[in-house]
């Protein structure tokens, strides 16, 4: 479950006594002498003192890859803010983002200056240069660091010779010329570009120490997969699971409609080269009945991510595609509605509610014309069987989808780094919503014969969500069935509406039928006392704490503010998807924890890769303060500090059972 830190021994029972002795027993092969644990102790309570690391807060990446690198590279804005502060009063503006440019694209970078250069010997001069600044900016972005963290954060071939030059002494007299060497030889012997990448990576590794994504790494965007590259090798990191990631994880997990929905919003945004091409998910079967039962559709036509026009005849066979998954996605969720009563998802038996002869249908108690229907497969008198070839269809892609190596990497990864919701350093991590009715009270839902509400509620997902990945074969038993009901369904804390209208979005033109009620949650999440209340719910401080949440586009564009309920709440879902930039009238939002407090920072627009290696970083991000702290936080106050500090009473124990006698 959600992380919660306690030492699991108990004093007072003999049971716990004697586990006790059997751990100081192991603990003691470690620490075979006395000023072994000493030395331990002593460097632990040290680490304690040190000010916290930065945390640093992204959601809703939506495969957005690009832009999520970049952001990743600068760390919010980091890394220029350390250059500025050691380099104010010895370069320029221009020069400050010159450098930043090379911290974060360095191999780019440093192929462009090589190109531009005149002569060899300019180019020697100009690593010379770099290695110096870099190596001071490491000195100063580290300090908050013990030297043993920043060993491990150093590229491997130069740990020696990078230690040398941070840890200069006596640099005045005996020692100049020996640390001019050092840089010398580097460069004679054609190191310098493999150093200052290195040095480049460190930097960027420094200025985060850890890094949270709020949900919502996959679709509308082009590149999830590179991001789930990008976060497997990332240092330290935690994710909080959207609505999206669920609804791949479901997928892969045996749920066949969720199945369905990926590959209709893959086939939506013109994507399908994620299941194709980058999991090597067969969509020929899939193609093949789209060709025999379906035609053009305008309802159906891909959205376009690039000025590049689609070539017609692939804009129609992916409009084709769209249609044919749909429909079985329909299907697909009448027998789910029906052998689960407790989602209470009747109104969504849409395929038999829909009066074929007229082309009509009535949802919510209003009748609705039809408009680019797309029925060829399905029977009005049994409406949400699937044909023979569907069924063949959605088996064969769950086959191929359950087979693919990197999606299976991808997807533990998820589960080994992902939760419902997760407590660090007194916040709540929280992709979409706690439910609430509209009196502020925890919703209740019955699962199989059980109601939950609240926090209780939100482990029962999860251990159900849990239960199916663990059990991929199963395809329509209660936990892969929760699944599904975690993208769509009424009380699902990720999904945070009444119901989802996919139906009338494509069919009906009247567009108060797509509206999606919200959670009353959203607006009770304005209010100080709601979010304290919540916050206990939780477990956590409701004075100190705040709720950190994703999901809903922040329209800054309209005046929406994305920290809520006296900084209580803050929102970072600002819209790294291009698909809802028009809506929030930025580029995303991103939050930065570190020893000082929290800092939002609102980015205007993402450079383009080239943009910035060119005319330098941008400074276009805008931070504003949430929270700033009375005192400086240290590791101590962190959840990191507890452990330590638990360590160091083990220890302590260690010394008086062994060797204090
Ligand atoms: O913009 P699209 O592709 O029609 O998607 C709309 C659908 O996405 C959702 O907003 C869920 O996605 P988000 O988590 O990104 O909000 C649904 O509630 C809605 O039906
Ligand atoms: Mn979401």
């Amino acid at each position: 479950m959600a992380n919660s830190i306690g030492n699991g021994f108990n004093e007072g029972a003999g049971k716990g006594r004697d586990m006790t002795s059997r751990y100081l027993d192991l603990l003691s092969d470690k620490f075979d002498s006395e000023e072994k644990v000493v030395t331990e102790i002593i460097n632990l309570e040290s680490i304690l003192d040190l000010p916290k690391g930065t945390e640093h807060f992204v959601s809703d990446l939506h495969g957005e890859f690009q832009a999520f690198q970049h952001v990743l590279r600068n760390g919010s804005g980091n890394v220029r803010v350390k250059i500025h502060d050691v380099f104010k009063h010895r370069m320029t503006e221009n020069e400050i983002s010159d450098f930043a440019a090379l911290v974060y694209y360095p191999e780019e970078k440093l192929k462009l200056v090589k190109d531009q250069m005149a002569s060899k010997q300019a180019l020697n001069e100009w690593h010379r240069t770099k290695i110096h600044h870099m190596i001071e900016l490491i000195s100063y972005a580290s300090s908050k660091y013990t030297r043993s963290k920043l060993r491990k954060a150093l590229p491997k071939q130069f740990v020696y010779i990078i230690e040398e030059l941070l840890y200069k002494s006596d640099e005045d007299t005996n020692k100049k010329s020996y640390y001019e060497t050092i840089v010398d030889k580097i460069i004679a012997l054609g190191q310098a570009e493999k150093l200052i990448t290195g040095l480049s990576y460190t930097t960027q590794r420094l200025v985060v120490d850890h890094l949270h994504v709020v949900g919502d790494i996959y679709d509308r965007g082009p590149e999830p997969d590179k991001i789930m590259d990008t976060l497997i090798d990332y240092h330290s990191l935690d994710i909080q699971w959207g609505n999206h990631d669920v609804l791949w994880i479901g997928a892969y997990a045996g749920s066949k409609v969720c199945l369905a929905n990926i590959i209709r919003i893959c086939a939506r945004y013109d994507n399908l080269d994620i299941i194709e091409d980058a999991y090597g998910i067969n969509l020929r079967p899939l193609l093949n009945l789209a060709e025999k039962y379906y035609d053009d559709n305008p309802q159906f036509h891909p959205k376009q991510h690039s000025d590049i026009a689609l070539p017609e005849q692939e804009k129609l066979q992916i409009t084709k595609i769209h249609q044919a998954i749909a429909m079985i996605q329909f299907k697909l969720e009448a027998p789910i509605i029906k052998r689960r009563p407790y989602f209470d998802m009747d109104e969504r038996l849409v395929l038999e509610k829909v009066d074929y002869d007229n082309q009509k249908i009535t949802v919510y108690g209003k009748t609705y014309s039809l408009q680019h229907t797309c029925f060829s497969t399905v029977d009005p008198d049994d409406p949400t069987r699937l044909l023979e070839e569907e069924a063949e269809v959605i088996d064969k892609l769950l086959l191929s989808l359950q087979q693919s190596e990197k999606l299976k990497r991808h997807m533990n990864f998820l589960m080994k780094k992902g939760n419902l919701y997760l407590k660090y350093n007194g916040n709540l991590l929280i992709h979409g919503c706690i439910p609430v009715d509209e009196n502020g009270d925890m919703e209740a839902m019955e699962i199989d014969g059980s109601v939950y509400k609240g926090r209780e509620l939100l482990d029962k997902f999860e251990y159900y969500l849990r239960k199916s990945f663990s059990n991929i074969e199963q395809t329509d038993d209660l936990a892969t069935d929760l699944v599904w009901y975690l993208w769509t369904g009424k009380y699902s804390s990720l999904f945070g509406k009444r119901a989802m209208t996919t139906f009338e979005r494509y069919f009906i033109a009247d567009k108060s039928s797509h509206k999606e009620e919200k959670n009353p949650y959203y607006h009770l999440r304005e209010d100080v006392e709601m979010c304290q209340k919540m916050l206990e719910e939780f477990d956590l401080d409701p004075v100190s704490g705040h709720i950190i949440n994703g999901h809903t586009p922040i329209k800054e564009r309209d005046g929406e503010n994305p920290i809520k309920a006296n900084g209580k709440m803050i929102v970072i879902d600002g819209g790294f998807s291009k698909a809802y930039q028009k809506t929030t009238g930025i580029a995303g939002y991103t939050l930065l924890f570190n020893s000082y407090g929290m800092q939002l920072v609102a980015h205007q627009h993402f450079n383009s890769k080239e943009n910035v290696l060119k005319h330098g970083a941008d400074a276009l991000s805008v931070r504003r303060v949430v929270d700033e702290e009375v005192e400086r936080k240290k590791i101590k106050d962190t959840n990191i500090g507890i452990r330590l500090q638990e360590e160091i009473d083990m220890l302590q124990k260690l010394m008086s059972y062994r060797y204090i006698r």
